[in-house]
């Protein structure tokens, strides 16, 4: 039987677990032998390698976080350490990688392809939601609502005390959740590093907006831009009104998955188990534009992540 390794890394994100239960149960009917890598790419590096069992993804679909573990490792950089990790995939019988992460996982994955010629399928699974060539990453879904929940209770305290927030999402150096979470939560600034702010335009729209009655505002900032202390500074300074910084960090990525998530997972999980058994030696899961698919990782790699055209056009307004 062909042995095939799951794995998570980097950022944990809400729907590594239904992935990581649907590649073991899908590569089970398939015929192959799954095995778990526990702790990334670091418990590659040590050995933290078994094979699955079906206690191992029972009862893991609903829980938050990845129950493999994840890390980030310098020492991935590093070809003696990739050379180990390769031996102890040998050692195992195991010549097919599953690997459920963002872009650097995938970017790590294709130099021990390029080292050792292990193929591998990409799970997109990242909150950033900053991997060309798909729309969609796992982790999103859930975080865009963890998101929405903290905004709706900022928004109590802030119509109360008359306030301006400034609230700080996630996403590295891309806005989506920033745009998406000014958007479904009614914001009245967004500022992200996909669009150009002009802060003398939105003193002027928000100074005319406070005279005809509004009480209390709601910006978004992306952590990408580091705008978020000097923002809420600029509101106290320029629209004379009391403000103060939420930046929401971690608990973005935690919480249970959403049925988006799940249903994500699992579709993201057969693919790359088919994708494997197709041939098919070092490829990403993608979704575009409604429909599964695949993309070379080259591809993935050198292109620039493009936001959807839309969302950048409807949050426009609120940066200006
Ligand atoms: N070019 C590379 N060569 C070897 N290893 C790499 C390379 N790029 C990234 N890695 C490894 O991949 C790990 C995961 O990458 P990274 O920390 O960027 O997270 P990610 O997978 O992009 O997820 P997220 O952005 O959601 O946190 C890195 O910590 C590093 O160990
Ligand atoms: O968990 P760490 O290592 O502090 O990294 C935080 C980063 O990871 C992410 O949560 C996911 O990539 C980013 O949005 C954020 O910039
Ligand atoms: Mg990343």
């Amino acid at each position: 039987m062909e042995g095939i390794a799951i794995m998570t890394s980097g950022g944990d994100a809400a729907g590594m677990n239904p992935a990581v239960k649907s590649a073991v149960d899908y590569s089970i009917k398939q015929g192959l032998k799954p095995f778990l890598i526990r702790n990334g790419l670091r418990g590659m590096i040590d050995g933290d390698i078994a094979e699955a069992t079906r206690e191992d993804v029972s009862g893991i679909l609903h829980r938050g976080g990845t129950v493999l573990r994840s890390s980030r490792s310098k020492r991935f950089f590093e070809y003696e350490y990739r050379k180990q990790a390769y031996d102890n995939l040998q050692k195992l019988g195991i010549n097919k990688l599953i690997v459920i992460g963002g872009d650097g996982s995938f970017a790590a994955l294709n130099q021990f392809y390029a080292d050792f010629g292990v193929p591998f399928a990409g799970i997109p699974a990242t909150i950033d939601n900053d991997i060309p060539g798909t729309d969609y990453c796992l982790g999103v879904d859930t975080a865009l609502n963890m998101i929405r929940d903290s905004i709706d209770s900022i928004r109590d305290t802030a119509t109360s005390f008359s306030r301006a927030f400034v609230i700080e999402t996630m996403g590295r150096h891309c806005g989506y959740l920033a745009m998406v979470s000014a958007l479904s939560s009614g914001a009245e600034i967004c500022i992200v590093p996909e669009l150009e702010y002009d802060l003398d335009a939105i003193g002027e729209r928000l100074r005319k907006d406070m005279k005809d009655g509004r009480g209390y505002i709601l910006a978004i900032v992306a952590e990408g831009t580091n705008m978020a202390e000097y923002l809420t500074r600029w509101i106290k300074v320029n629209l004379n009104m009391e403000a103060r910084l939420t930046v929401l960090g971690h608990v973005q990525r935690g919480g249970s998955p959403t049925v988006r998530d799940r249903i994500m997972a699992y579709k993201f999980a057969v693919a790359a188990v088919d994708s494997l058994q197709a041939g098919n030696t070092n490829k990403i899961m993608i979704y575009k534009d409604g429909v599964l698919g695949t993309e070379d990782i080259e591809t993935v790699n050198s292109t620039k992540v493009e936001l959807n055209d839309q969302i950048l056009q409807l949050c426009e307004h609120l940066s200006k």
